[in-house]
């Protein structure tokens, strides 16, 4: 077929379309605060599949037409991690972690440290990249060193912004999470259905990102918090706190509880205080994640072969767990 010549005030309502999409999702979907109603949201959407769909030529992968799936994958492809993806060393009681901030003033010779307390997000690891702001891929952590690019699934996942609030070429990490109103409706759906419920939060969402069905993955309402920027010092980014921020400017879902904590005693009120607050979220956390926040600090201290020196998982004490108890009383 010859190239058909696309109308120029086709291409300009497609591009117009298609960034006002995708801000409506960013308030929606990131600040909870929409500003126009579902059903002029479904209008837009409409206009702009319609558009698509008389010229598919000019569909692109970060088309907010692309969050509704509708793709069957064969498989996913391996993809490896521009920078391994570490794990995280547990800490479960004030006597560890305190531990932990003497090692850290031991090595860093310092008497005081600044730490980040993040909600530790009971979720999937994620690694996303962009190039020129626009989304090119979405990665499983995998073994850490390699995982699988379910790009297509996150692309469903509405807080993850398709394009970014300002054109950089970044990598930043975060967790893929089910909302507890989500999992709780997925697992009725899935009794009805004759199917075994998901244990928790996070099988649901691991399960959802394996899918290979992306229509699936889009009818199931996973959600994001993004909270790492990989070499952040290339985009003049100081401290975890600052990158945080960074993150909110670009545009992604950053969990709006991390507190910056002068020194580790107001770390352990944090914990104390979301030990309890943790009832009132919608999404599962299993501790907190404390971080040292000047990055030239976490420079010095480094990682071990598995976990980086400055950071560590403040786990809450784990919700009674019945088995125990259980087991007890078949061995009786
Ligand atoms: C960048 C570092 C390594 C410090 C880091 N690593 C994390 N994790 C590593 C271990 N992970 C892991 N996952 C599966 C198997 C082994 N380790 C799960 C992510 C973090 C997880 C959360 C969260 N969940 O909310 C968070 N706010 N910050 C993190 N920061």
């Amino acid at each position: 077929m010859s190239e058909r010549k696309i109308p120029k005030e086709v291409i300009e309502e497609v591009e117009r379309l298609r960034e006002e999409i995708e801000y409506h999702n960013y308030r929606y979907y990131v600040l909870n605060d929409p500003v126009i109603t579902d059903e002029e949201y479904d209008k837009l959407m409409r206009r702009l599949i319609e558009l698509e769909r008389m010229y598919p030529e000019l569909v692109t992968p970060d088309s907010p037409t692309q969050r509704v799936g509708g793709k069957v994958l064969e498989g996913f492809k391996t993809v490896k991690h521009s920078v391994p993806m570490l794990s995280l060393d547990n800490t479960y009681n004030e006597e560890e972690i305190l531990e932990f901030d003497r090692r850290v003033k031991k090595t860093l010779q310092e008497a005081e440290v600044e730490y980040v307390a993040e909600l530790k997000i009971d979720g999937v690891s994620i690694a996303l990249r962009y190039e020129n702001g626009k989304f090119v891929l979405g990665a499983t952590r995998g073994d850490g060193i390699e995982g699988e690019d379910v790009s297509e699934n996150v692309k469903t996942v509405r807080s993850i912004p398709l394009r970014l609030r300002k054109p950089v070429t970044v990598e930043v990490r975060g967790e893929i999470y089910m909302p507890v109103d989500e999992f709780k409706r997925l697992n009725d759906e899935r009794e009805e259905e004759g199917l075994p419920p998901f244990a928790n939060p996070r099988n649901a969402a691991a399960g959802t990102l394996r899918q290979l069905n992306t229509a699936l993955v889009a009818a199931r309402r996973l959600d994001s918090f993004i909270y790492y920027v990989v070499h952040p010092e290339n985009y003049g980014l100081k401290t975890q706190w600052e990158a945080l921020q960074f993150l909110k400017e670009l545009g992604f879902k950053v969990n709006p509880h991390s507190k910056l904590c002068k020194n580790i005693q107001e770390v352990i009120d944090y914990w104390r205080e979301w030990e309890e607050r943790k009832k009132e979220l919608d999404y599962w956390v299993d501790g907190v994640v404390v971080k040292v926040n000047r990055f030239d600090f976490q420079r010095i201290l480094g990682e071990t072969s598995k976990a980086p020196r400055w950071a560590i998982a403040f786990k809450f004490p784990a919700e009674q767990a019945r088995t125990r108890v259980l087991d007890v009383t078949i061995q009786v």
